[in-house]
């Protein structure tokens, strides 16, 4: 058996998001968001479920924050309805949406939690997007507005703030893939999408300067790995080419202040036209105090002439999957971390998402997620190896503190370390609950 130790200085968190979590969708003044009206559009998410209860964290926050503190984690990362802050996306502000965010972070305070809010995790208001959403430039004044008014808000008890979660998720999954909300399929509209969702971050970093805010900022983009089936070249480069998509289309801008050139080459055969505006990019390359990296998966893949947006293919192999079918790959997360340092520095990293899929229910009170152990173990011990290498890591939060709505998924996907029960609204810890714990005790496991 192997000790894996961590650094005595890091930080052990969960994390959650206000539409997958809170419910009371209709309660305390909250507006419409982009997933109200998507969950409700036939055919989007399975079974037609929608986050109208969720867990019903919104009146279930102080149970929840209790399991925290049994847990021993340092730091939770929620995020912030926009809707419920500003009901028509800018404006008159509601504030019966603050007063719920001051009672959830002063909970948290209260057990000795550090608050890390994500200001937009993918929760637009409905007003907004009827205006043309994250295409419509006069959206990124609107986060801006939003987050001067968080800002303002909650400083000096938030300390740790994200502006954006998974832009990749944002912009190509639901404007190019379509699968989220609103649901475009339309390259040119999600690229550009991606880029007025870069200069929205760039704004509110600025503006956290300008307002001598305490505390850090940063952002969370979701990454991939692909490895080339073999040492042939068109395998490399077409493994870079979906690994940059999700990578250096996202940091090169912040860290580098310009788009990665392979990629702007390729996205322009593909009849892509950025339209880029004096400024943005400077903009865009605000210093950030620290990086979210969110990762859950990896493939094997080739080059194919032709398939898809970027010529590659998956090489179906035969690991070990999860319940959503998402192959088990831990060496992805250590290659996507030593990646981001080769590419961008010393820059500090937390994990803000990480986890995996099991749908074990309850048996005698007890849910024996077996699988989800070792997922963490295998990750956890990648990472290990990454913090070996010199990244610089500062903390670890897993995906998810609960079962909670999986986006298109619904509720048949769980990713929580606590089970819930969508009838009755109970939670029970699953075994990786306990595992974490004394994970988290020790700051180290044996694998
Ligand atoms: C049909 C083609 O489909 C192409 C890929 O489709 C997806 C779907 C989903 C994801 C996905 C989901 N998650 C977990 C979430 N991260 C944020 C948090 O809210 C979690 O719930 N990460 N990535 C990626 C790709």
């Amino acid at each position: 058996m192997t000790i894996i130790q961590f650094p005595k200085d890091m930080k052990w968190g969960t994390a959650t998001a206000s539409y997958q979590i809170e419910g009371a969708a209709k309660e305390g003044g909250r507006g419409i968001s982009i997933w109200d009206t998507f969950s409700k559009t036939p055919g989007k998410v399975v079974n037609g479920d929608n986050g109208d209860v969720a867990c019903d964290s919104y009146h279930r926050y102080e149970e929840d924050v209790e399991m925290m503190k049994d847990l021993g984690i340092d730091v939770y990362r929620f995020s912030v309805a926009w809707p419920r802050i500003f009901p028509d996306g800018t404006g008159k502000v509601n504030q019966e949406g603050l007063d719920y965010y001051h009672r959830l972070v002063d909970k948290l305070l209260a057990n000795g939690i550090e608050p890390m809010c994500t200001l937009y995790h993918w929760d637009l208001p409905q007003a907004l997007q009827d205006k043309g959403g994250w295409n419509n430039r006069e959206t990124i004044d609107a986060f801006v507005e939003y987050a001067t008014l968080m800002f303002n808000e909650f400083s000096g008890k938030i300390n740790k703030w994200l502006t954006l979660n998974e832009p990749w998720c944002i912009s190509f999954l639901s404007n190019y893939i379509g699968v989220h909300a609103p649901g475009n399929q339309d390259l040119q509209l999600a690229t550009q999408i991606s880029h007025h969702l870069l200069v929205a971050h760039g704004k509110s970093v600025q503006k956290f300067r300008e307002l001598n805010i305490d505390g850090e900022i940063g952002f969370a983009p979701n990454t991939t790995w692909l490895e080339p089936f073999s040492n042939r070249q068109e395998d490399i480069d077409a493994c870079n080419r979906e690994i940059g998509w999700y990578i250096e289309w996202f940091m090169d801008p912040v860290f580098k202040g310009t788009y990665p050139s392979f990629m702007v080459d390729w996205f322009k055969k593909k009849g892509v036209e950025l339209v880029i505006e004096d400024g943005d990019m400077e903009i865009i390359s605000q210093p950030v105090d620290f990086l979210g990296i969110n990762y859950y998966t990896g493939h094997i893949a080739r080059y194919k002439e032709n398939e898809g947006l970027l010529d590659w293919e998956l090489v179906e192999m035969n690991y070990d999957r999860t319940d959503i079918g998402w192959p088990i790959f831990p060496d992805g997360l250590y290659n996507v971390l030593t990646r981001i340092k080769e590419s961008y520095g010393d820059v500090p990293i937390y994990i803000t998402e990480n986890g995996s899929c099991y749908n074990d229910e309850p048996e005698n009170g007890r849910v024996h997620d077996t699988g989800r152990i070792s997922y963490l173990e295998q990750h956890l011990t990648a990472l290990s190896r990454a913090i070996a290498s010199g990244v610089n890591i500062k903390g670890y939060i897993t995906w998810s503190l609960m079962d909670n709505f999986e986006w298109a998924e619904g509720y048949t996907m769980r990713f929580g370390i606590v089970h819930v029960n969508y009838r009755t609204l109970e939670r029970t810890k699953k075994d990786s609950f306990y595992w974490y714990k004394q994970t988290i005790a020790n700051n180290w496991f044996e694998s």
